[in-house]
């Protein structure tokens, strides 16, 4: 059967869908209209303020679902930059990924983003907005593998920040930046585990935790106040002593959106204070699980380094990502709900 749309007109936007530990990402490759702006952070400034129907439309039902996650490529103002990404989800547009950048350096070679691949492995510049992320990756025989990346400056914010969070009483939080800010939590706190409680109960915690640190701490970046935002919560397994097991956590991210993966931006924030606390050495490669599907990103602080005031690492972080197909959505004039709606 022929798989082309009726004729019938209407906006038509293409993506590549992949997913990287069992999260999504739906890359976009055409449809959008020139992103306006001089620098990637004004790029996003401009989808937000103008272009957040195609977001919607995108993310949301009936093409998407609750808990989907996007890429629009677009042209970066660094030299170095192969490529400059804006990344979005269920609420708006965040500064950092990592589930993404595994599956943005295997598609930038697939798709002949980069132009001489090399073995064993291509360097792919990716500008995220929180900066320049270097990922690399596997090339043998024409094929790409796995993907490791050297993100940005990672740094502790503040230790043992105490708010009070609405049903849970005080609760002591650590925050971490990795590209984007987390609240970072032992989920044993609130009673949970974040391999079997119920993914409801983690959400609600990790929410409530978000919302009081948005209320109670106010939050600083040395580069851009674009950036001083936090992104979610993370609840861990409490394991943050280095040892040879995995240690787990679940990441709550914008508007109570489930991260399926380990969260690579989650992986550098958290190992930026195991560093700090002195549980990991430079170098000491630790495996981080997600309690929501099991599976597994490997990261390690490899350089001190500053951010601004702050001291900070370079974290590297490794995974594997996997494409599940390529669409061609339209969305049809008349169709009511065209530009996208969310079921909670
Ligand atoms: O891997 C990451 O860093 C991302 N995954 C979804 C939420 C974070 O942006």
């Amino acid at each position: 059967m022929d798989m082309r749309l009726p004729p019938h007109g209407g906006a038509k936007l293409s993506v590549v869908d992949m997913h990287t530990g069992g999260e999504p990402l739906r890359i976009i490759v055409s449809g959008y209209p020139e992103v306006k702006g001089h620098t990637l952070l004004s790029k996003r400034r401009y989808a937000r303020q103008h272009l957040d129907h195609l977001r919607r439309a995108l993310m949301l039902e009936p093409r998407g679902h609750y808990d989907m996650y996007g890429a629009l490529v677009v042209a970066s103002e660094l030299p170095d930059a192969h490529l400059g990404v804006l990344f979005m989800h269920n609420e708006g547009y965040s500064t950092m990924c990592g589930h993404a950048v595994i599956a943005l350096g295997r598609f930038a070679v697939d798709y002949g983003l980069v132009k001489e691949p090399r073995s064993p492995e291509t360097p792919v510049n990716i500008h995220c907005p929180c900066g320049l992320v270097r990922a690399f990756v596997e090339y043998a025989d024409g094929k790409t593998g796995a993907v490791r990346f050297l993100s940005v400056p990672a740094f502790v914010f503040a230790t043992d920040v105490t708010v009070a969070v609405e049903g849970f009483g005080n609760v002591t939080v650590d925050i971490s930046y990795g590209g984007a800010f987390y609240a970072i939590v032992d989920a044993r706190r609130f009673g949970l585990d974040v391999s079997e409680s119920r993914t409801r109960d983690l959400v609600d915690a990790a929410t409530a935790v978000t919302k009081a640190v948005k209320l109670q701490v106010k939050l600083r970046h040395p580069l851009s106040d674009d950036l001083a935002f936090l992104y979610g919560t993370i609840l861990t397994d409490g394991k943050e002593e280095f040892s040879s097991d995995a240690t787990a956590n679940v990441c709550v991210f914008a508007e109570a959106q489930v991260d399926r993966s380990p969260t690579g931006s989650g992986v550098t924030a958290r190992v930026a204070l195991q560093y700090r606390r002195g549980q990991i050495q430079l170098k000491q490669s630790r495996t981080f699980r997600s309690g929501a599907t099991g599976s597994q990103f490997t990261g390690k602080a490899v350089e001190e380094t500053t951010c601004g005031d702050f001291k900070a690492v370079v974290v590297e972080v490794a995974g594997a990502a996997f494409y599940t197909g390529a669409s061609c959505f339209v969305q049809e004039t008349e169709d009511r709900l065209k530009d996208g709606f969310v079921l909670k």
